[in-house]
C-alpha cells in the first residue's frame, strides 16, 4: 500500500526546511531507518515522509511495504493502518519531513492561514484546503485582535492567545507587538498567574520540555526530543514559588511559555531558539495533588541531593548539546534553590536569574529615575523592603553597588541605608544567626521591630518596596506614613499579580494625597484624583530580561556580570523623555519596547565586550542598530 522512493521525491519536493515537530525528531533519532515515501493526496503528492526502522520491518500490520502496485493517484484509504489495526496492535505514527498541502496549514511556524497567495496554494498543493479568499496579515491581525476584544473573560483571551500561537506563530507575534500594551497582561501577568493555576484544566497541547524525576538519566535524550537544535535561550522553572502564588508544580510551564513569548516579541529572538523547560521534582502543593486534572508528578517535591543530581544532570546536558552560549533564565524558583542554582552555575554557565537579577535592574532604573522626579540622590534616600527574598535582595544589592558606584563609598556603607522586613520582621544584627545567607548582609544594628508600620516609624524611609508577595500589606497607614517622613515618597508594589500587590495605584495616590511616586509589578490603570490624571508605571522584569538577553546573545557573551545589570538599568532609565517625567512616569511606555530593547541590549553587548566576555568578533560598530537588525520580524514571508 506504500511503495517507497527517493531520488524522484527527492527533486520534487518544495524546498521549505524542514521544521515539523515529529519528522525532525525520527530524522534525528532514526537516521539509519530514514527513506522517503510517497504519501496519499491527503497529504501532498510531493511531499517527504519519514518512515522509522520499526515500520521497515512491518509493524504496521496493515502496510504492506513492499507493494508498490496500491498507490494511485485516488490515494488509498487507512494507509496507517489505523482504522484496521486492533488497539493492541503497533501503529506507526507518520510525520512529514517538509510541511506542504494540509501538514502546512498545521504548522505553525510557516502557517499562513487565509494569507497563502493564490501561486502559493498551487504550488503547495493547498488548493481547496483553504476557501477562495486572499486576505493580508493586517487584515488577519485585525480581525484576531477584534475577535479577542469580544471576550469579557481574561482567562478566555489568554487561551484565544494561545490558540493563535499554536496555531500561527507569526500572526501571534504581530499582535503582540502591534498591541503590546493591550495583551502584555493577557499572556504575562495577571493572566498567566490565573492560567498556571488552572492549567491542568485549560491543558490543550504541551508547549515547552517537561523534564521530570521519571527522565532521571535521560536528560539528554530528553533534549534531543526538542525539534529545534539552535536553542539561544531556554527558561526553566521548577514551578516552586509561581509569581506570588506559590508551588503550582508543573503548571508552572505557564511562565516560562509567556516569558519566551516577551523574549519573542519585546526583544526579538527568534520563537525557534527559544526553549521553554519545566522541571518536575513533584509538588507540595495538596490541592493540586488531589486535582484529577493535574499535570505534573503526583508526589511531594524531591528535595536535597535528588533534587541537585536532577538539576546538574540538567544543566549539564544543556551545555553539552547547545553549548556553552546558550542563555538558562532561571524563573521562579523557591528562594530555598534559587540562590544557591545561581552561585553553583554562574561561574560555569551563562546564567541569568529574573527574579533576582532582572528584577534588580528593573528597580534600579525606577530609582535612577525617580532620583530626578524627587530631586534627591540615590545616597539621599532610605530604603525600606516588605520581603526579603528573591527579588528584595537581589534588587538592595543592586542599589547598593549602584551608591556605590555612584559615591566611591565601601559597598558594607552603602548597604546600611537600606533596610528589610521579612516575615519575622526587621532583619537586624541579634538576628544573625539564624538567617539564610542572603539576608545577612542586610542584618545591620537596630533593636528588632516587628511589623512594617513600626519599622517605617522607626527608620522614616523615603523608598517602601513590597517583594513580599502578600497583597493588601501597604495599608492607609502604612501609605500615609510613607507620605509623613516624604514629600514624594517613592512606593513600588512589586508582587505579582494583580491580587498580591501591595496595594493598588489608587490607593497609593489617593493615601498619599497624589504625592506618591507610584509604581507596580502588575499593570494598574490611570488614576484621577483631584481633577490630575496620574499613570502608573509597571516595574516588571519584562523591560529588561528580552533586551538583556538579546544583548548577551547578540555579543555572544559567556558569563552574565552584576555590571552589565547596571548597564541595563541606565539603559532603560535613559529611555524616559522629559514628557515621560512631567507625567509621573518612572518608565517609558511598553510600546516601545523593542526600541527600548535594542537600547538594553546594546549596553549590555558593550559591557560584555568592555569585560572580555563576548565572543562575538569582530564588535559591531553600532550596537543600537546591530541589536535592531538582529530582530525577529512576524512579516510573513513567501514561499517558493
Ligand atoms: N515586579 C517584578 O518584576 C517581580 C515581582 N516579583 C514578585 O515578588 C514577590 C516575591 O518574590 P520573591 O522575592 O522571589 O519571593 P521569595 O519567596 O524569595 O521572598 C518572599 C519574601 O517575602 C517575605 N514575606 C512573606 N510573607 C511576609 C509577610 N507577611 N510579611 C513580611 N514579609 C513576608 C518572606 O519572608 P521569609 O524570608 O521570612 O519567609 C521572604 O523574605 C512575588 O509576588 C513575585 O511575583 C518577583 C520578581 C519580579
Ligand atoms: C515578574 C516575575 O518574574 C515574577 O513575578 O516572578
Ligand atoms: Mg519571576
Amino acid at each position: 500500500m506504500i511503495s517507497l522512493h527517493t531520488a524522484h521525491f527527492l527533486n520534487n519536493t518544495p524546498s521549505i526546511s524542514g521544521r515539523s515537530f515529529g519528522s525532525t525528531h525520527l530524522q534525528r533519532r532514526c537516521p539509519v531507518g530514514m527513506v522517503r515515501v510517497a504519501v496519499g493526496p491527503s497529504f501532498g503528492r510531493s511531499t517527504d515522509a519519514v518512515l522509522t526502522e520499526e515500520a521497515r520491518e512491518g509493524v504496521v500490520g496493515a502496510v504492506d511495504l513492499d507493494d508498490k502496485s496500491t498507490v494511485t493517484d485516488a490515494g488509498v484509504e487507512d494507509m496507517y493502518g489505523e482504522d484496521t489495526a486492533t488497539e493492541d496492535q503497533l501503529v506507526t505514527p507518520w510525520s512529514l519531513s517538509v510541511a506542504s498541502g494540509y501538514s502546512l496549514l498545521r504548522d505553525p511556524h510557516y502557517n499562513k492561514g487565509l494569507a497563502f497567495t493564490e501561486r502559493e496554494r498551487d504550488a503547495h498543493y493547498l488548493r481547496g484546503l483553504l476557501p477562495p479568499t486572499v486576505i493580508s496579515q493586517d487584515i488577519q491581525a485585525k480581525k484576531m485582535i477584534h475577535n479577542i476584544r469580544q471576550y469579557q473573560v481574561p482567562l478566555q483571551k489568554y487561551m484565544a492567545m494561545m490558540d493563535l500561537q499554536e496555531m500561527n506563530e507569526k500572526l501571534f507575534y504581530r499582535l503582540l507587538i502591534d498591541n503590546v500594551e493591550e495583551l502584555l497582561p493577557v499572556v504575562y501577568t495577571p493572566t498567566v498567574g490565573e492560567a498556571c493555576q488552572k492549567y491542568g484544566s485549560i491543558f490543550r497541547r504541551p508547549q515547552g520540555l517537561f523534564i521530570s524525576l521519571k527522565e532521571k538519566g535521560k536528560v539528554l535524550e530528553v533534549l534531543k526530543n526538542w525539534p529545534e537544535r539552535h536553542i539561544q535561550v531556554i527558561v526553566v522553572t521548577d514551578g516552586e514559588r509561581i509569581l506570588g502564588l506559590g508551588d503550582l508544580g508543573c503548571q508552572g510551564m505557564g511562565i516560562p511559555v509567556g516569558k519566551l513569548s516577551l523574549y519573542t516579541a519585546l526583544g526579538g529572538i527568534r520563537p525557534s531558539a527559544c526553549l521553554p523547560i519545566t522541571i518536575d521534582v513533584g509538588t507540595n502543593n495538596e490541592a493540586l495533588l488531589n486535582d484529577e486534572f493535574y499535570i505534573g508528578l503526583r508526589q511531594r517535591r524531591a528535595t536535597g541531593q535528588e533534587y541537585a543530581e536532577l538539576m546538574h544532570e540538567f544543566m549539564t546536558a544543556v551545555k553539552q548539546f547547545y553549548g556553552e552560549r546558550v542563555l538558562i533564565q532561571f524563573e521562579d524558583f523557591a528562594n530555598h534553590n534559587a540562590f544557591d542554582l545561581l552561585a553553583k552555575y554562574g561561574s560555569t554557565h551563562l546564567v541569568f536569574n529574573d527574579d533576582i537579577q532582572g528584577t534588580a535592574s528593573v528597580v534600579l532604573a525606577g530609582l535612577l529615575t525617580a532620583q530626578k522626579l524627587a530631586g534627591k540622590t540615590l545616597a539621599d534616600q532610605t530604603f525600606l523592603f516588605l520581603g526579603a527574598g528573591e527579588a528584595g535582595t537581589g534588587i538592595a544589592e543592586l542599589i547598593a553597588l549602584e551608591i556605590s558606584k555612584q559615591t566611591n563609598m565601601p559597598l558594607e556603607e552603602a548597604r546600611k541605608k537600606i533596610w528589610l522586613v521579612d516575615s519575622k520582621g526587621l532583619i537586624v544584627k541579634s538576628r544573625m544567626e539564624s538567617l539564610q545567607h542572603f539576608k545577612k548582609p542586610w542584618a545591620h544594628e537596630h533593636e528588632p521591630i516587628k511589623g512594617l508600620l513600626n519599622a517605617i516609624n522607626s527608620l522614616k524611609p523615603t523608598v517602601l518596596i513590597g517583594s513580599s508577595g502578600v497583597g493588601r500589606t501597604f495599608t492607609k497607614e502604612v501609605v500615609e506614613a510613607m507620605a509623613t517622613y516624604s514629600e514624594r515618597p517613592v512606593i513600588l508594589a512589586l508582587s505579582n499579580p494583580t491580587s498580591q500587590s501591595e496595594c493598588t495605584a489608587e490607593e497609593a495616590y489617593t493615601w498619599s494625597q497624589g504625592r506618591a511616586i507610584f509604581a507596580s509589578g502588575s499593570p494598574f490603570p490611570p488614576v484621577e484624583f483631584e481633577g490630575k490624571t496620574f499613570t502608573p508605571g509597571q516595574a516588571n522584569n519584562a523591560y529588561i530580561f528580552p533586551g538583556f538577553g538579546l544583548g548577551l546573545i547578540m555579543s555572544g557573551a559567556i558569563r552574565v556580570h552584576d555590571d552589565m545589570l547596571l548597564a541595563a538599568s541606565e539603559a532603560l532609565a535613559s529611555q524616559v523623555t522629559e514628557e515621560h517625567f512631567a507625567k509621573g512616569l518612572l518608565y517609558p511606555p511598553f510600546k516601545t519596547i523593542r526600541k527600548i530593547s535594542a537600547h538594553i541590549a546594546a549596553n549590555v553587548a558593550t559591557k560584555a565586550y568592555e569585560l572580555g566576555l563576548a565572543t562575538r568578533l569582530p564588535q559591531p560598530a553600532n550596537l543600537v542598530k546591530y541589536a535592531e537588525s538582529c530582530m525577529y520580524s512576524p512579516a510573513y514571508r513567501s514561499y517558493r
